[in-house]
């Protein structure tokens, strides 16, 4: 079903636009119903152009939609709530007045208080929305009724899959989908550093280590294999996996990649 409101946009950088792209493409979203703010003239001029929808630096057009999806960083939402509560008035009263928060770590109850006159949803999103193959936690405010619930995940399943989670189950989450895309990219990288090394171009070296890496999701998911069977399914006796694999476990990788995770939690929850 097409969006059928306003959808305001308070900050559209790397989340925002990659959420708002796809949307955009598949024609839920109308470009002539987007209000968009950002914080500087030179970011507006080239959204602008770029997604042919109102940007602006003015922030009250995007305050007045009924749905506001805000994606500013969590250190910057002092600086935009008071527009928010000056353009209460502004909004439809026909609709039930909605933000999204995409903010790492700003929980419900902060929201509320920042933002009076409307109920909250939390959405932990991540960059694969770009192409369609995102992930989206959401957690609910007070008073987000049934048919505003549906239109949010549907906006969301768009771009992914969508699932409802208790708030504190937000951080991890995010941990895992929304930093760990930046961990994987990290895997790949040093995997064509690595055959580089050993005598490969880099281009080839990056489009094998990209093509590996979704490959292996692919085969993951796809034959529902546990990380565990896929391994040994690789891993001949005395073979060379064995060998990559003994200097990984020497290196802690296990290890790195768990603290990874448990620290952009910590992170998440400091960004409260
Ligand atoms: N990047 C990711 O993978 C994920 C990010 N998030 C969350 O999304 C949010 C945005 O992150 P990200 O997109 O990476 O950040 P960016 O820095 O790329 O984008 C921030 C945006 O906010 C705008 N902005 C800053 N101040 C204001 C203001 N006062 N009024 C209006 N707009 C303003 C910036 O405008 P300008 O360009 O003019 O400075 C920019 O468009 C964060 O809270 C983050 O925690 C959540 C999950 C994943
Ligand atoms: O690094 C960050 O803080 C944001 C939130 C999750 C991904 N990027």
């Amino acid at each position: 079903m097409p969006w059928s409101d306003t959808l305001g946009v308070v900050g559209l950088g790397r989340m925002a636009r990659a959420l708002l792209l796809p949307l955009l493409d598949s024609g839920l979203v109308e470009r002539s119903s987007v209000r968009a703010a950002v914080a500087t003239e030179a970011s507006a001029r080239r959204l602008s152009d770029e997604l042919k929808v109102q940007v602006s630096t003015d922030a009250a057009p995007a305050w007045a939609a009924p749905v506001v999806l805000l994606a500013v960083k969590p250190q910057q939402i002092e600086a935009v709530a008071p527009a928010a509560t000056e353009a209460l008035a502004a909004v439809p009263s026909s609709g039930e007045p909605l933000l999204i928060s995409v903010l790492a770590g700003v929980t419900l109850s902060r929201l509320q208080a920042l933002f009076p006159g409307r109920s909250c949803v939390r959405a932990v999103p991540n960059t694969p929305a770009l192409v369609r193959a995102g992930l989206t936690g959401l957690s609910w405010g007070e008073g987000v009724g049934e048919a505003r619930r549906e239109q949010v995940r549907g906006l969301f399943a768009q771009v992914g899959e969508v699932l409802d989670l208790p708030e504190h189950q937000l951080d991890p989450f995010l941990a895992l989908t929304s930093s760990g895309p930046a961990f994987l990219a990290l895997v790949a990288e040093s995997m064509a550093d690595g055959a580089v090394a050993a005598g490969l171009p880099r281009p080839l070296a990056m489009h094998l280590a990209h093509r590996t890496m979704a490959g292996t999701a692919a085969l993951l998911q796809g034959q529902e294999l546990h990380p565990g069977q896929l391994k040994d399914m690789v891993t001949s006796p005395a073979g060379t996996t064995a060998a990559g694999l003994r200097q990984l476990e020497r290196a802690g990788l296990r290890s790195a990649l768990i603290e990874a995770v448990l620290a952009a939690a910590d992170r998440s929850r400091q960004l409260a």
